[in-house]
């Protein structure tokens, strides 16, 4: 191969990886703070006054952080200001502190900081009305745009925010950081994840994904409704297009809900490009269906093989340009799990697990399993697996309590 194709091919793939989030962590700084959400730079570190140009437009990064503290920082305002718990090109997102629920609690505004970015917002606010209800994708709880009208101008929501400009969103604020930080810590304390959390994780993917295909499309005061695949229903797919391993966090442990009792469940963020599956791919059909499906599935498995190289702490990048190694008999893009020699490098690692992810990165979408399979495999996993499951050499790490203090330690107080 040409030396000038290669670089080309090395630049692309590099991009690819970039965005899967194999590099971006080197670049980024961690807070620290307990319970605090965010791996961008910059944020929340220093005062952030003494930072910010006074005197910069107001719609740039600094002019919107001002306007963010100074409208939040109101003697009368319900809602106070706390941080900046993100920072992108989109614009800023800040931790506010609502002083009127009981006990008090807190959501994140996203503002964006020039004029380009006011359409991705736009786009998000609509794409997050679909997801209204899915637990496992980020819960908007107002938001402002002349094209919807004023936010939901109930007497909660509508007069505090009243003089803030739009477009912005309310959402949820998600406690305990990315899956990005949550690897980079693992990874640093070069630490073995338990089987049960990474079926954990595997199943709050499967649901996210679910959401994807049949949005709920709830009301504005919907529930969050665990995702189930709806018999019969034709899919209406939307594709994420930016879902790297910072755009999947953390929420927080329901102790009443049996899948998250011990692990928090995870949430997809940042829709700002998601985009109808059919208008990328023409006519949709139940080709294209899977397709796109299996394109959202490599994203996810991506981010799980992350995960799943903790097991033998690999900080190192994936090769690039490698044959796909066999998993029953399919081609799979799971190299790391399935090369030769790999059950060996990973005898803790469920085997039914491992089989899985093989088979949702079969290369050739036909090989992959049903959505309706999988989501059946990962509850089963989730529901029955005790540490009993497990050889007795490897048992205690998968005890309820082992677990307890696993999330405690890099999720609840990391
Ligand atoms: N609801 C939230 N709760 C806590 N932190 C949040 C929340 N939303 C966003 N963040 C923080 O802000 C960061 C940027 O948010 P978001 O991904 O929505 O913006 P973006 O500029 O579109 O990002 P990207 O660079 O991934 O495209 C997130 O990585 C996260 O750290």
């Amino acid at each position: 191969m040409a030396p000038s194709l290669i670089r080309a091919l090395f630049k692309i793939e590099k991009l690819k990886a970039t965005r899967r989030g194999w590099f971006r962590s080197k670049n980024k700084q961690r807070t620290n703070q307990p319970g605090g959400a965010g791996g961008v730079v910059g944020q929340a570190a220093a005062p952030e006054q003494e930072n910010w140009d006074p005197n910069a437009d107001p719609l740039s990064p600094d002019g919107i952080k001002i306007s963010t503290r100074r409208h939040f920082q109101g003697r009368d305002q319900p809602f106070k200001y706390q941080r900046i718990v993100g920072e992108g090109i989109y614009g800023i997102a800040a931790l506010l502190h609502d002083t009127r629920s009981q006990p008090p609690s807190k959501v994140v505004i996203k503002r964006p900081s020039r004029r380009e970015a006011q359409a991705a917002l736009r786009q998000e606010i609509r794409r997050l009305r679909r997801f209204r209800g899915a637990a496992h994708v980020l819960q908007m709880v107002s938001y402002r745009d002349r094209d919807f009208g004023d936010p939901e101008r109930d007497a909660d929501w509508g007069r505090p925010m009243t003089g803030l400009d739009g477009p912005f969103i309310v959402m949820e604020y998600l406690e305990m950081g990315s899956f990005e930080q949550f690897w980079n810590r693992c990874i640093q304390a070069r630490v073995r994840v338990p089987n049960r959390v990474l079926w954990s994780i595997m199943l709050c993917l499967i649901r996210g994904l679910i959401a994807f295909a049949w949005p709920p499309r709830g009301s504005s005061l919907q529930a969050e409704t665990i995702e189930r695949v709806p018999p019969g229903v034709r899919p209406d797919i939307l594709a994420h297009n930016d879902l790297h391993v910072g755009n999947i966090m953390f929420g927080s442990l329901q102790p009443d809900i049996r899948e998250h009792s011990l692990v928090p469940q995870l949430k997809i963020i940042d829709l700002g490009l998601a985009d109808s599956a059919e208008q990328k791919q023409g006519p949709r059909d139940w080709d294209n269906f899977n397709e796109s499906l299996g394109q959202s599935f490599k994203y996810i498995t991506d981010s799980l093989q992350i995960l799943l190289r903790l097991i033998t702490n690999w900080a190192g990048n994936p090769p690039m340009f490698q044959q796909p190694a066999i998993c029953s008999g399919f081609e799979t893009d799971a190299i790391l799990l399935w090369e030769d020699g790999a059950d060996q490098r990973y005898p803790r690692l469920d085997e039914a697990l491992r089989r899985l992810i093989g088979r949702m990165m079969a290369r050739n979408f036909r090989d992959r399993p049903l959505l309706e399979d999988i989501l059946y495999i990962a509850e089963e996993a989730v529901r029955t697996r005790t540490a009993d499951h497990y050889p007795s050499e490897y048992r205690r790490e998968e005890t309820d309590t082992s677990i307890r203090a696993f999330v405690k330690r890099f999720l609840l107080d990391a």
